[in-house]
């Protein structure tokens, strides 16, 4: 093997200035095992303080002095941390997005598994606890030393919960001048590979004679053996609970030297105690078969290509999928499968599990820290070949990826709001072109985007156009609810909705209740004045929740409760407006007493499990009514359920957002599929002020071209996407008058140098962003609208000038390529 005398690396440290390739040398006994994505401590700074980083680059000349070079101290991992396609993929995604580096890579590593450093403590061998008098020593020093003669070694954060009004720093200094203790930096993790214990029996005797050996007495040590003659190797605490005995016992044990203990890596597996009984391939409809055969052979060839699987709900996109990855798997390659919502995962992973067992990993946000850490090294090392997950599993570290799937594709979730705001769809394709993989997005409501993307043969079109069992699609209605009033119903069910919900309860069939806000009221406000009762942190109205009695914002988690009187003009008409799914609960338990309903969206499903736990009840049929968020609206598969009641359409429509009658689309397309998936014929009620708009109209006649066609005009009219690109740059401060300054200076030197491109009038804003502050932060934005082939001059010209000019301290300017929300 080549030897590798410098590398470029990336250090782990959130700071603009730092986003760059460092080089490093790498000394003699180094280079064997130095690669592409070796995770290194290295020294950096003045001080030479040592940190993580990540070797992204290799070069055999440097051109500044060979005697200023730096070292590599050390590499952390056996093999490379993280793989060059994933580092080719960081480099990529840091042009693409415009971000640091670093933001890419802790994409790509598992959370909590960047290093940190921390102080760990202990005695120093000089120092003897009898000269302790010589030191002169305060008792805040003391306390100190007595917890160290007792716990041996402490973090310096450990010190510091412990002592939480006392400034630790000078008082370790102190002690460290005087030798008393060491002080070693020490770069550490946040999770930890875990351990369990193995308990078996020596080898040396038969067991039979070892149990001989025990006196008459020792009932509950014979009863051990016993167990560990019959079972080999059991785990410590599987043991203990099996047989309800005390470490004491175990110890004896081996103090007679009669078992032996041994350490093994345990690997935290999610989702291990699901029963799920195990499923053979479905014969396959006749539409299913043809896209099965027409994707196949593009497996079999190993050559990038990108699908738009176009099925109605309920036509069995699932199985297609599973039976490609059947392909896949006989190629030696492996699968990633992503769904847009953790309430999606479980039925994925049932689906999933029961058909390929045990090489199934899960990676989703829910997952602890651990779970998480050890299925990423599970699917490293090769002991999975399939993941099912959220957004960021399309990065999961497979080393011979064969195929993405991403199912419900028009789903804004995998578009990501955080830095990097990467959307899933872009990376997948950059990891199916590097690894000649099949690409499959999977919806019956397609983004616009990809939708134009298939029709101008960026991606190859598959259409299903019937449920698997052929059931007609469902009937919808649309109610109109300016008549509802009319009539004198100031309900939030319409008449039709509340006879149909009767008729399903008599019938004993399931329904669901859709309504995209949750919460009791979505607004509190004076009937006198207007007042409106805003959180004090951002510029939005807080939603009133009645379980708690408080009132909260969606924004930052700020609560207080509501007051009776105005602030402002101490009227006692304060009244609550607006309805959420929390008031839909209600009022459906009113109307219908003695039904079994339950909610589900962020309030109810914020423990761990209980997401599950409703979802599997109203399987299982112990729910009749089932009210939700989008959480509800879409993928989920219940063959009970015939009615499916929207109780504002609206909601999405009047977003300011150019996506705004897209989601509304989609939205009812999506949950109406919930609907009639069984035997039952499936029946939808769709409550709208705006019945004639067309979003609403052509989901009611499940005619995605009609929608496609009107609303790709509209784009086209306005100049949105996919007939441009945009780039949405957002400043953030608390200091709103240097905000606005700052926002305005690079507004203007941005149109001064897009001139010299001759690129006009793409420009707008600085204006103050929809949410115009957040967590005291305020907010403003520039909008770019430029024509797709002038994005990459933009974006030159932006970096440019972000390296150019030092900004304000406290003044955030983040980029957001191609934005989903504009919010
Ligand atoms: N060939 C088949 N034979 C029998 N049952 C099938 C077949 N294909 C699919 N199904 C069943 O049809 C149901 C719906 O399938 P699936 O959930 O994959 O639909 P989908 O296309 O993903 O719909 P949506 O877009 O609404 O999520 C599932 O219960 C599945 O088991
Ligand atoms: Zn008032
Ligand atoms: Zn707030």
């Amino acid at each position: 093997m080549e030897k590798i005398e410098f590398v470029k690396v990336i250090i782990n440290n959130k700071s603009n200035r730092t986003d760059r390739e460092y080089t490093y040398g790498v000394s003699k006994s180094l280079q064997e095992k130095i690669c592409i994505g070796s995770r290194v401590i290295i020294p950096f700074g003045q001080g030479n303080k040592l940190i993580e980083g990540y070797v992204v680059d290799q070069v055999d000349k440097i051109d500044f002095d060979y005697s200023k070079i730096k070292y590599v101290k050390e590499i952390v991992d056996e093999k490379a941390f993280v793989s060059k396609e994933l580092i080719d993929l960081c480099r990529w995604m840091k042009e693409k997005y415009m971000c640091r580096f670093i933001d890419a890579i802790q994409c790509v590593i598992p959370t909590g598994a960047s290093l940190r450093s921390k102080k760990v403590i202990t005695l120093s061998d000089t120092f003897s606890e009898k000269e302790l008098s010589n030191y002169n020593l305060s008792s805040k020093h003391m306390k100190i030393i007595k917890l160290l003669l007792t716990r041996k070694k402490v973090t310096d954060v450990f010190l510091k919960n412990t002592f939480k009004d006392i400034d630790i720093q000078p008082l370790l200094k102190s002690l460290a001048d005087k030798k008393i203790i060491i002080i070693k930096t020490n770069l550490k993790g946040d999770v930890n590979t875990a351990f369990e214990k193995i308990i078996r029996l020596c080898n040396t005797e038969e067991p039979m004679k070892l149990i001989e050996k025990l006196s008459k007495n020792a009932k509950k040590q014979r009863e051990i053996l016993f167990y560990l003659a019959e079972h080999k190797e059991v785990i410590w605490s599987e043991l203990r609970e099996a047989m309800n005995i005390s470490t004491s016992t175990i110890n004896i044990l081996l103090k007679k030297g009669f078992i032996e203990v041994d350490l093994v890596k345990k690997r935290r597996k999610p989702y291990e105690h699901m029963q799920i009984a195990s499923t053979k391939p479905l014969t396959l409809t006749e539409e299913q078969s043809q896209a099965v055969k027409k994707i196949v052979p593009y497996i079999q060839k190993n050559e990038y290509s990108p699908f738009l699987i176009h099925g109605v709900t309920g036509s069995g996109k699932t199985e297609i999928y599973m039976q490609l990855i059947d392909t896949v798997l006989e190629q030696g390659k492996e699968a990633i499968v992503l769904v847009p919502e953790i309430a999606l995962t479980t039925q994925m992973i049932e689906r999933f599990k029961g058909r390929f067992g045990n090489i199934v990993a899960v990676l989703h946000s829910k997952l602890s820290l651990g779970e998480r850490y050890d299925e990423w090294n599970r699917i490293d090392q090769g002991e999975v070949k399939i993941v099912i997950g959220a957004r960021s599993a399309v990065f999961s570290p497979f080393h011979n990826l064969g195929i993405i799937i991403i199912d419900e594709e028009h789903e804004y979730t995998y578009k990501s709001e955080a830095n990097p705001k990467y959307h899933t769809i872009d990376v997948a394709k950059f990891r199916c072109q590097k690894n000649n993989a099949v690409l499959i997005l999977g919806s019956a409501t397609p983004s616009i985007e990809s939708y134009t993307n298939a029709l101008e043969g960026e991606y190859i079109k598959i259409k299903l156009q019937s449920r698997f069992n052929n059931n007609p699609m469902p009937h919808v209605e649309i109610v109109d609810m300016r008549k509802e009033l009319d009539k004198g119903n100031k309900s939030a069910f319409s008449e039709s909705l509340y006879k149909g919900i009767m008729n399903n309860l008599k019938k004993g069939e399931q329904t669901i209740l859709f309504l995209n806000r949750r919460g009791y009221a979505t607004f509190i406000s004076c009937r006198k004045c207007g007042y409106v009762v805003k959180c004090p942190y951002c510029e939005i109205s807080l939603t009133y929740h009645a379980s708690s009695n408080k009132a909260s914002c969606h924004y930052c988690g700020y609560t207080k409760i509501p007051p009776n009187i105005c602030p402002d003009c101490k009227s006692k008409y304060i009244k609550y407006f607006g309805v959420g799914t929390e008031k839909i609960e209600n009022l459906t338990k009113k109307y219908f007493p003695k039904v079994r309903v339950a909610r589900l969206d962020l309030d109810t499903t914020s423990k761990k499990g209980a997401m599950d736990q409703i979802i599997f009840k109203f399987r299982k049929g112990d729910i009749d009514i089932l009210i939700g968020t989008q959480m509800v609206a879409k993928g989920l598969d219940f063959p009970n359920v015939t009615l499916v009641g929207v109780i504002a359409a609206d909601v999405s429509l009047n977003l300011p957002d150019f996506r705004a009658a897209e989601k509304t689309f989609q939205l009812i397309t999506q949950v109406a599929g919930r609907a009639g998936r069984g035997n039952g014929l499936g029946r939808v009620i769709v409550q709208t002020y705006e019945p004639e708009h067309f979003s609403i109209t052509s989901a009611q006649k499940h005619d995605y071209i009609s929608f496609y066609n009107q609303e790709i005009m509209i784009r086209k009219e306005f100049m949105y996407p996919p007939y441009s690109k945009l780039i949405n740059i957002l400043f953030t401060g608390k200091n709103e008058s240097d905000l606005i300054k700052v926002a305005n200076n690079f507004a203007n030197s941005l149109k001064e140098k897009l001139l010299q491109y001759n690129i006009k009038e793409v420009v707008f804003g600085p204006h103050p962003a929809p949410l115009s502050k957040i967590k005291e932060k305020y907010r403003w934005q520039i909008i770019i609208k430029s024509k797709p082939v002038d994005q990459n001059v933009i974006k030159g010209i932006i970096n440019y000038m972000r390296l150019e000019k030092e900004y304000l301290k406290n003044i955030n300017i983040s980029m957001d390529i191609d934005p989903y929300s504009m919010l």
